[in-house]
């Protein structure tokens, strides 16, 4: 399931509380479940659905926890051509705990 390609078209179509998507990085989320139990509260992360929250996800400070808590909802990867330009953080990729990497 999570071999799946989603191109950011496709992820925009899944933009409401009752079908959530986003982005972070080169991965897509299914966030429905957690909209009303995000810590930082539903509204915020609703601002993101169906688009792409990498940006908002990092600058938060977000904790190992929730970056954990990220990898339960992964649904899929975007396309090779519609990827970020920089290397995804290990502990994304694979919920392991391990230092970003150099851009
Ligand atoms: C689906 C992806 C997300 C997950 C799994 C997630 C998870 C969490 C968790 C577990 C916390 C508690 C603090 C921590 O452990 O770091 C938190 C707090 C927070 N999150 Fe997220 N988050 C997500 C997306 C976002 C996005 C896109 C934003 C947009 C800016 C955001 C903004 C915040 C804020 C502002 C807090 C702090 C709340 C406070 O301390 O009052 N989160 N999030």
């Amino acid at each position: 399931m999570s071999d799946a390609i989603f191109t950011r078209s496709e992820v925009s179509m899944h933009c409401g509380e009752d079908d959530c998507w986003i982005i972070v990085g080169n991965y897509v989320y299914d966030v429905t479940k957690f909209v009303d139990l995000h810590p930082g509260g539903p509204e915020i992360l609703l601002e993101f659905a169906g688009g792409d929250a990498t940006d908002a996800f990092e600058s938060v400070g977000h904790s190992m926890c929730a970056r954990m808590m990220l990898t339960k909802f992964k649904i899929g990867s975007l396309p090779e051509d519609e990827r970020p330009d920089f290397v995804q953080a290990e502990y994304i990729t694979h919920a392991k705990i391990s230092l970003p990497m150099a851009h």
